[in-house]
């Protein structure tokens, strides 16, 4: 089988209208799958059976798949905290809220003081429509993110869990500028892999495995095959170099 492609942003754009449109899917549908793809992944990664774990969202879909992410982990056993600093404007993201409140998963604006003793952080706060430098308040939630991979004297760092794109990075490009763009230990990419996951070296998953053959077919996918009944599948990773 040829390589999995890696999708540019406006092809992942296009790709996610037709799911929507044409192919019958709603938005909740996909993400339910896609968050719960993102929760096994993380469960994938530890033998722990309670893992601490922020979730940071931002006001989009890959904060929602977040939102969702932190649901199952919470029914997985770990011990879950979310950050999602502006709730986004779809009604349904509201719900997500309420579902996460309704097991008493606490759901804060800023970070938490535990935030560098957590096992695990998901960055969910921007996918495929990231673009630009970063504004408020999430500059400041990134920064805080660097700091924490970057300092020294700490004998266990929290494990980055990427969600569909690294955040801060250029969706098509990576990683750019001056060095302090957060790099991750995990990315889980949805659907497909974005072109950004070309210059990404850690741990790499796909999951989103819901998508339809003529889909498939018409972006020339190229999709592995999922084990069993997983949700996800881990691939290779640095498939181009940096
Ligand atoms: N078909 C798929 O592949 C699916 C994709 N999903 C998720 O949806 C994501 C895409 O969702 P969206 O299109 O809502 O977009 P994103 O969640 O990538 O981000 C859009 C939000 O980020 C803000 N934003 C963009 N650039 C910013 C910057 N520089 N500074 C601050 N804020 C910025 C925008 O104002 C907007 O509120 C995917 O990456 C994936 O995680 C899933 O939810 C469902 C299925
Ligand atoms: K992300």
């Amino acid at each position: 089988m040829a390589d999995v492609r890696y999708l540019g942003q406006s092809e992942s754009a296009a790709l996610d209208d037709e799911l929507m449109g044409p192919c019958g899917f709603c938005l909740e549908q996909l993400m339910e799958l896609a968050g719960l793809s993102v929760a096994q992944a993380v469960q994938d990664l530890s033998q722990q059976s309670s893992m601490q774990i922020v979730v940071l969202c931002g006001p989009g879909n890959n904060g929602g798949d977040g939102l969702v992410a932190a649901r199952h982990l919470f029914h997985f056993g770990h011990d879950v905290t979310v950050v999602y600093p502006k709730v986004g404007k779809k009604e349904w993201y509201s719900s997500l809220v309420t579902q996460l409140k309704e097991s008493n998963i606490p759901v804060e604006e800023s970070l938490p003081s535990s935030l560098a003793s957590a096992d695990v952080i998901i960055d969910a706060l921007f996918g495929f429509s990231f673009s630009g430098a970063v504004r408020p308040p999430y500059d400041a939630i990134l920064g805080e993110l660097r700091r924490i991979q970057t300092s020294s004297g700490q004998p266990k760092k929290p494990t980055i869990v990427a969600v569909d794109a690294p955040s801060g990075w250029d969706v098509e490009k990576g990683p750019q500028g001056n060095g302090d763009a957060v790099i991750p230990d995990v990315l889980v990419s949805l659907t497909a892999p974005k072109k950004c996951a070309e210059h990404f070296y850690g741990r790499h998953y796909l999951g989103g495995r819901f998508v339809p053959s003529s889909i498939q077919r018409k972006y020339r996918l190229e999709l592995p095959a999922y084990p069993g009944a997983s949700q996800c599948v881990e691939l290779s990773t640095g498939k181009k170099g940096a």
